[in-house]
């Protein structure tokens, strides 16, 4: 028999995922699978969590929470030889990666259904400095703004808490000046962002990376030059439809290895938590994960 674990936050989002429990365990054993679950605790958790599952050979890791904790369970399990695959059920502020495969968002049993009739795909993921990421990382003032909205408020107003704080943060972001070295060819001035991207979907923004593909071994690079702040408000309203692409205050490309060197200081930004100080050498490991997607976006995939 198949053997499940179910790691979740139970802080995640608007703390929905609890009442849900028993039902979700109810649906996995009907599907043939032996259930058991662990409550995250604190931060760095669903990484032991999820170390531990794989260690006692479990088949199947769910990941129950926002883009943090799925995070969290990846970082768990891509050193390790042997890797469960990985089902999300999305309940948390971000939950881009589950938007990215299909995964339908804050409706606990319609995601455990889409789970159960999906089909397991293997994705590439990202690796800088030691950590690992499933969606994004990047770096440039504004891609803190992620992490310091305080947690209460995402629970009280979800996402527009993103939006607030961008637009506090706005006036004071300045450029920053680094060397970008992607697949042999190099960037050298001021930014205001770049961002190494997995998935098409992030923050909200459903165009940024418009290219990108799950399983291509391939980063979509996207770096913002310096621009003042009404350039950065037009490029930022264009972003919204995926129209920033071309503009002259952006380069956007593929690249398999992305090394980031700056002379100004810059946080590293990981799935939207803060992962350190940069610099940093981004690889691509190509299809490392097995994750379960829908079975339509499955088909999306291969057409
Ligand atoms: N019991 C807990 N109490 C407090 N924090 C926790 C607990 N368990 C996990 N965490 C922390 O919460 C962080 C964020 O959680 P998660 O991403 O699941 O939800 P979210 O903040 O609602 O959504 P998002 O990160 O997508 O905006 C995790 O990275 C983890 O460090």
């Amino acid at each position: 028999m198949k053997r499940a674990r179910i790691i979740y936050n139970p802080t995640s989002g608007r703390e929905l995922f609890k009442k849900h429990l028993p039902e979700v365990l109810q649906k996995f054993e009907q599907a043939g699978y032996e259930t058991s679950c662990h409550a995250t605790t604190g931060e760095g958790d669903a990484i032991q969590a999820a170390k531990a599952a794989s260690e006692r050979g479990f088949d199947l890791i769910v990941a129950a929470g926002g883009d943090g904790t799925i995070n969290e369970v990846v970082n768990g399990i891509a050193e390790l030889e042997e890797r469960p695959q990985l089902a999300v059920i999305p309940v948390g502020t971000t939950n881009d990666f589950a938007r990215a495969i299909g995964i339908p968002l804050n409706n606990v049993i319609a995601a455990v259904d889409v789970i159960l009739e999906g089909e397991p795909k293997k994705i590439d993921i990202g690796k800088v400095n030691d950590h690992y990421f499933i969606n994004i990382a990047g770096g440039g003032r504004l891609t803190e703004l992620t992490y310091e909205v305080p947690s209460k408020l995402k629970t009280m107003v979800g996402q527009l808490a993103y939006y607030l704080k961008g637009m506090e943060m706005l006036p004071s972001i300045r450029p920053a000046e680094v060397e970008i070295e992607y697949d042999g060819k190099l960037f050298q001035g001021e930014i205001m962002l770049f961002l190494v991207s997995l998935t098409n979907s992030v923050g909200g923004f459903e165009k940024l990376a418009p290219d990108s593909k799950l399983d291509d071994g391939m980063f979509d690079l996207l770096i913002l030059k310096k621009a003042n702040l009404a350039e950065f408000i037009r490029i930022a309203s264009l972003a919204l439809r995926g129209d920033h692409i071309n503009d002259e205050h952006i380069i956007y490309t593929k690249a398999n290895r992305v090394k980031v060197v700056n002379k100004d200081k810059m946080q590293l930004n990981l799935d939207g938590e803060y992962g350190g100080m940069l610099p940093g050498e981004f690889v691509n490991m190509y299809q490392h994960i097995d994750v379960i997607m829908s079975a339509e976006k499955v088909r999306q995939m291969e057409e």
